[in-house]
């Protein structure tokens, strides 16, 4: 006997906890980040005001009198700063806690009953932002942690209501935090420009003025940084609400009935409805989903192209190169212009020489560049596709039953090339963009601090502004990019279906469903587009007021022999290199924004490990042979209040045929789901030859297994293909062995092209017993020790099948071999070792045909009583049938001479 499983079904799968840590985790950085952040900027302040105070003659001044000084102090920036720290502190308070009672009434409302149609209903809608504000903010906290259910309401939402819900709020919340700190930066741009530093102090031998520069520089960096990390914040305490409620709801299930518990515990009900379509789940309920934003995609898809090292490396190369002559170019432009003025031939002849020089290397390393990036976006185009597939066919069956092939398949098309498309470009565009970006900032700096502060000032409506874009351009691309999946289903199942839909002539209906999707995608296309347009727009006009800016005080200086026209045109064009390099930025943030929208659909497959794991555990050589199910109990995942099997306990003794009967639904095929392996059973245990099926290697399980399912599945390839299909070797003779077992071989060589004669997809060139001769055929060729056969002869004519079992018979007879077979005819079973009855997910009944029989009025009985009735029936509706029913008839026969019927 092998090692028992030290499984307890009773034990329910609480999982998560985790989840709550790491949002914590995320909010508690988030929050350091912003505390920095303010004392960095109080310690500039206050390093400015220090060096403006010690070392010049205002030490003596009292600070208020000093505040009214805009031009020669900087008082006002200390107070500005507390300010700040004191507005932003209470609006980062109020923001988190709208954005926590958002997520909370969001997660509430999946959990939440759907509301039935009725029309009483109409209008009403649940919680969410409907809950009084007020309430929702206030309690919020408490049912997080006391535990208790947040109250909910059902009351009716006029459109204003709905629209002023705890997220448009919120959102106001943060659009107030990016005014303050905008009209605080535009306060600090003024000042750096006016201000007057009229001491001439050295210090270390660093000039105060270059020290002053950076301080005030860096307190405009700050105050940008502060707006962003606020929003941040907020939006941490928003995952954190999230996490602690699902961990809530996780900790009290709600079930009625103990044993319904037992199962539906057993899934993961933490993350929302594992009935849902669409969702990524496995064996044990849903899982979490990767959140992909632009940052995690960029690291990702370095990490993909990591094999492509020496070709990056290459590519960085140039890209370094290029991006440096190019940082030259505006340099020496400036310094022809100023050469032009100053009528120095002799300069001008070499600095029009090495600008020459540096454009050619310049455009050189560009092309070079551009192939590397490209070979590499291809390669790694290739490693993402193999390795959504490889995501994909390894998920659990769980999964399947949830989703379509149609959405799988845009996920590998749609998808996949939507996240790798910009990896071709979009790598090369961002490093040499933030090289251009650093680089301009750096020269714009060096020729004029004051200058620069001026026109960064117009930096942070634009980031506010591409950044809420982008964020909400991600969500629209994300339902987008869902729709189109869900028009690629309709239409793939519309096709895969043609012959029904055909013979309905529901093309129509069909058309309008996929119309349907796509019109919604469009819709959601066109809305970004608008949305686009917009932030451009604003992003250009407020670029244009910076180009005003920069002529208008850079004129001022120039005029005030402060600064040469040359370096105003080379300020210039290193601003306009600034820019341009920023737009280049925004709009790979933007196409990354759409690609992370995809890799995530395409990274949480990719990522997602099955829960059945078909390469760990113990590897078997050989299999005896010996099942044994052990109080099995089991639902499926798209339907946990519906226990399909109860309690089922059986035993099939090796080389035993073991037939399992009863009526529809009952649950023979989910036993014999159970036994391959397909889901794991919610509680009780599966044993082969003693061992738990859970801690052997389904792998090397399957290579002794043999099934024919119900529905026969074939590839689009020849029949030979099919029949040996997974096997690396075989032998002619014992494939036309198992051929003609399977009374395949006839049929299979009237065909012209014999074994080579190719079935179309799923097999649609064959009829439906001849799919099923070859897959008996293909299981038949691999010899297996355990057979299960789920309705193996249902698709065959009468004389089809009695042939298929006269050879399963033999089959049988070579001994050695344990069969699992489901079958509703009388013919089929009669001759197994065990007839295990199954009724409504319990077993009822079992023992050998004759003993069933002996139990007058029992289920199998019955079963056998209605059978037997109907082909009496037959016969006498049609004599004909009397040779093609003898079997039956002699079971008949049997029983009767027996006494038993
Ligand atoms: N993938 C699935 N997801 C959800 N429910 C399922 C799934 N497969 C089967 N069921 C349900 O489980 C129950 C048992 O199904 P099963 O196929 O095991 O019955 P059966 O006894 O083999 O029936 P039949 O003789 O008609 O093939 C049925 O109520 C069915 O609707």
């Amino acid at each position: 006997m092998g090692k028992k499983s030290g499984y307890n079904p009773e034990t329910p799968v609480f999982l998560g906890t985790t989840n709550v840590n790491l949002a914590r985790k995320q909010r508690a950085w988030r929050l350091a980040l912003f505390i920095v952040t303010f004392c960095i900027d109080i310690v500039a302040s206050l390093m400015l005001f220090t060096i403006v105070h010690l070392w010049s003659d205002k030490s003596d001044f009292p600070i208020w009198s000093s505040l009214k000084d805009f031009y020669r102090d900087t008082s006002d920036l200390i107070v500005l700063c507390v300010i700040r720290i004191l507005c932003l502190a209470g609006l980062a308070h109020v923001g988190s806690l709208l954005a926590m009672s958002e997520a909370v009434a969001k997660e509430e409302l999946k959990f939440k009953p759907k509301p039935k149609r009725d029309d009483h209903l109409k209008g009403l809608v649940q919680v969410n932002g409907k809950v009084r504000n007020g309430e929702a903010i206030g309690s919020i906290r408490e049912p997080l942690l006391t535990k208790t259910e947040p109250k909910l309401e059902v009351k009716s939402i006029t459109a204003y209501e709905e629209w002023f819900s705890g997220s448009s709020k919120k959102d106001i919340v943060l659009f107030a935090t990016f005014l303050i700190c905008t009209a605080f930066q535009a306060y600090v741009g003024a000042k750096c420009v006016s201000f007057y530093f009229d001491v001439e102090h050295s210090l270390f031998n660093v000039r105060v003025e270059v020290l002053q520069s950076v301080l005030m520089s860096t307190t405009v960096v700050w105050i940008n940084a502060e707006s962003s990390l606020l929003s941040r914040v907020v939006d941490a305490n928003r995952v954190l609400a999230r996490a602690m409620f699902l961990n809530s709801k996780r900790s009290r299930p709600d079930s009625h009935d103990s044993r319904v518990s037992v199962i539906t515990n057993s899934v993961n009900l933490a993350n929302g409805d594992p009935t849902e379509e669409g969702t990524l789940k496995g064996d044990k309920g849903l899982k979490n989903e990767t959140e992909i934003d632009q940052n995690s995609y960029l690291l990702r898809a370095i990490r993909l192209a990591k094999n492509e090292a020496c070709l990056l490396a290459c590519a960085l190369l140039c890209l370094g190169l290029s991006s440096l002559s190019s940082l030259i170019l505006p340099s020496y432009q400036g310094r022809i212009l100023d050469h032009v003025i100053q009528r120095d031939v002799s300069l001008f002849k070499r600095d029009v020489l090495l600008l020459i020089a540096f454009s050619l290397m310049t455009g050189l390393f560009e092309a070079v560049r551009n192939l590397c990036f490209a070979v590499v976006g291809k390669r790694v185009l290739k490693t993402l596709q193999d390795k959504l597939f490889m995501g994909i066919v390894i998920q659990d069956i769980a999964y399947f039953d949830g989703t379509t092939s149609g959405e799988l398949t845009s996920r590998l098309t749609n998808d996949v090339s939507s996240m790798a498309e910009p990896v071709n470009w979009m790598l090369s565009a961002l490093l040499r963009n933030c090289l251009s970006l650093v680089g301009g900032f750096t020269m714009c700096f060096m020729i004029s601090w004051k200058l620069s502060m001026l026109a960064f000032t117009t930096m942070a409506p634009i980031m506010h502004i591409t950044a809420v874009y982008s964020r909400w351009s991600r969500e629209l691309n994300r339902k987008r990019y869902a729709l189109l999946a869900e028009a690629n289903s309709a239409a793939s199942e519309a096709i895969g279906n043609i012959r029904t839909v055909r013979a309905f002539s529901t093309e129509d209906t069909e058309l309008d469903r996929f119309k349907s999707k796509t019109y919604g995608a469009m819709q959601k296309g066109v809305r970004d587009a608008y949305a686009y347009a917009g932030a451009v727009a604003v992003n250009d006009w407020l670029d244009l007021g910076a180009s005003v800016l920069i002529l208008w005080y850079g004129g001022v200086l120039v005029m005030n022999d402060r600064l040469s026209a040359g370096k105003l045109i080379t300020f210039q064009l290193y601003w306009n290199q600034i820019q341009s390099a920023y737009q280049s930025i925004m709009s790979v943030l933007m196409s990354l924004t759409r690609a992370a929208g995809a890799a995530q659909r395409v990274l949480s497959l990719v990522d997602a490990l099955p829960d059945i794991d078909r390469n760990s555990g113990t590897q078997i050589s050989k299999l005896d042979g010996e099942i044994k199910l052990e109080n099995l109990y089991f639902c499926y995942q798209m339907r946990p209040q519906h226990p399909v099997l109860q309690g089922v306990d059986l035993t099939v003794g090796k080389g035993d045929v073991c037939a399992l009967v009863g009526r529809s639904g009952g649950g023979k095929s989910t036993i014999v789901h159970l036994l391959m392996r397909f889901y794991d059973p919610t509680a009780g245990r599966i044993l082969l030859d003693g061992w738990d099926l859970r801690d052997l290697n389904l792998k090397s399980v399957h290579q002794h297994m043999g099934l024919v399912a119900q529905e026969t599945q074939m590839f689009a390839c020849s029949i030979l293909e099919n029949i040996t299909y997974g096997l690396s070797s075989w032998r002619q003779e014992d494939l036309e062995e198992a051929a003609k077992y399977a009374n395949a071989h006839d049929f299979i060589m009237k065909f012209p092209e014999g074994y080579a004669t190719r079935v179309g997809e799923r097999g649609v060139r064959l009829s439906g017993g001849q799919r099923q001769r070859i897959a008996i055929a293909r299981m038949l060729l691999r010899r297996p020790k355990v057979l299960l056969l789920d309705e193996a002869t249902s698709s065959l004519d009468t004389e089809s099948e009695a042939l298929v079992q006269q050879a399963l018979d033999r089959l049988i007879g070579e001994g050695g071999r344990t069969i699992v077979l489901v079958a509703h005819r009388l013919s089929t079973v009669r001759n197994a070792d065990n007839i295990a009855v199954l009724d409504k997910g319990r077993l009822v009944e079992q023992g050998t045909h004759e003993e069933l029989l002996m139990q007058k009025s029992g289920v199998y009985e019955k079963l056998v009583r209605r059978q037997l009735h109907k082909v009496s029936n037959r016969i006498m509706e049609d004599p004909e049938e009397l040779d093609t029913a003898a079997d039956t008839i002699d079971a008949l026969i049997d029983e009767t001479s027996n006494g038993k019927l």
